[in-house]
């Protein structure tokens, strides 16, 4: 699918759709549950199907409604399971997975794109090869087989925090207690954190204190059970970002169904659009009214926020002055190299973006209409970035690949639509 965006007049108002991270692991905890849980709120976008199908393999029994979920949970008390689990693009899938699977005993195939094989899971491969369980890669998907056992875990804190997050869900199902031990630095920590409010939602206890030499500990006391919960999965921070940048381009843009408390690492976008200088109101409910903003470059750092790189990367253009995005190495090993993916398509509207190492450098300036189409690479952030910035700049632009937004928001264009935005998409709608 391509979209084909015309010159618009944006304005109006919009619902950011439900927070992929917290669905993920509301699904999961559910699953693990023994008893019924309902899951309200629940978009069905490529990544929180994989994980529910994925759940399903496992042994919880799933009614699908159009926006919730009820969900009778297996505890421990695993299904046989039959085919390879498909994780389509998904990270946290795969690697929320592997370890809880790996408590079925059974041997488990785990499939997905070709690109998610490409991502590190090196971590857990150390970790099974220590307990002499068996872990295979290969371009197209893992194999595991065996049962972790608990004890110490030791992890890097800078490759992926899911790792931290897939251990934390197993280990309160094991025999006995277990100590995560993360290494500094530590990255995408708030995502942990979203992982112990969830474990605590479903009954599950996780004690975190610091460590010696900055590393942090997380003590799980087991055997734990989750106990079933009843949720609405609250509004996605890293979504709202999209149309809050648009809105500082461009004025008169609201976006509602964020919870001002959340604990979502994303949420820092707000004060990032206020250091650039944004104008916007917040009111009580969550809801964020955007008016047209003169941006000024500022530092950034992504260590606990790599999900907002590709907007914060488009915004930079915009931005007076220079914009410095420190810490931002994990972007190359997302859906795709986003930083690359960023600098090659801004590159076709005159946009100045450099990279450094970890570091990215985005020179503002007014940039051009694309002079060949804007390709997504694939990846969800890249595709709705790029919109973003074509219609924050007032431009035409043909986006290749567009169908990427469904891993995420499938419904990313209607909203824009809903925004004004005059958008084509070439399957018709
Ligand atoms: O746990 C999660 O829900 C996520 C953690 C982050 O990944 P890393 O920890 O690999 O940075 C983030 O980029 C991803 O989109 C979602
Ligand atoms: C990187 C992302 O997700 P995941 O790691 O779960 O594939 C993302 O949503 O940007």
């Amino acid at each position: 699918m391509d979209a084909k965006l015309y010159v618009s007049h944006i304005g109006g108002s919009i619902a950011v759709p439900p927070s992929k991270s917290a669905a993920h692991r509301a699904v999961l905890s559910a699953a693990l549950a023994t008893g019924t849980s309902h899951i309200h709120n629940i978009e069905y976008s490529d990544d929180i199907r994989a994980t529910i199908d994925a759940v399903a393999q496992l042994g919880a029994k799933i009614i699908r409604e159009e926006d919730s979920l009820t969900m009778q949970g297996c505890g421990d008390g695993f299904a046989t399971v039959t085919r390879p689990v498909f994780c389509k693009e998904s990270g946290s899938t795969l690697r929320f997975l592997i370890p809880v699977f790996s408590l079925t005993a059974q041997k488990i195939r785990f499939t997905g794109a070709p690109r998610l094989f490409a991502r590190p899971q090196e971590i857990y491969r150390a970790l099974f090869e220590k307990q002499h369980l068996r872990f295979e890669q290969g371009p197209e998907g893992i194999t595991i087989f065996g049962r972790l056992l608990p004890g110490i875990f030791t992890l890097p804190g800078d490759v992926s925090s899911q790792f931290i997050s897939g251990i934390l869900f197993a280990a309160p199902l094991l025999e006995s207690d277990s100590t995560i031990q993360v290494l500094p630095p530590f990255e995408s920590k708030s995502y942990v954190g979203l992982t112990i409010d969830a474990l605590s939602r479903f009954g599950v206890r996780v004690e975190e204190s610091p460590g010696p030499e900055g590393k942090t500990i997380f003590k799980v006391a087991a055997p734990q059970h989750y106990r079933p919960c009843d949720l609405s999965v609250e509004g996605d921070y890293s979504q709202a970002a999209f149309p809050a940048v648009l809105g500082c381009l461009t004025g008169g843009v609201t976006v509602t169904g964020l919870r001002p408390e959340s604990r979502q690492g994303d949420k820092v976008i707000l004060d990032i659009l206020r250091r650039c200088g944004a104008k916007f109101s917040a009111e009580a409910d969550g809801t964020l009214r955007f008016e047209r903003s003169l941006l000024h470059g500022v530092e950034i750092d992504l260590s606990d926020c790599p999900d907002l790189g590709p907007i914060l990367i488009a915004m930079g253009c915009f931005c007076s002055g220079t914009t410095v995005i420190r810490n931002a190495g994990r972007l190359r090993i997302k859906e795709s190299d986003r930083i690359e993916a960023m600098r090659c398509e801004l590159a076709k509207m005159g946009g100045r973006v450099s990279a450094a190492g970890d570091t990215v450098t985005i020179d503002g300036c007014a940039l051009h209409a694309p002079s060949e189409p804007l390709e997504g690479h694939n990846d969800h952030r890249i595709v709705m970035s790029l919109a973003v910035a074509a219609l924050g700049a007032g431009l035409p632009a043909e986006i290749r690949g567009a169908r990427a937004v469904a891993k995420s928001w499938p419904g990313f264009f209607d909203a824009m639509k809903k925004l004004g935005a005059k958008v084509e998409l070439n399957d018709g709608t």
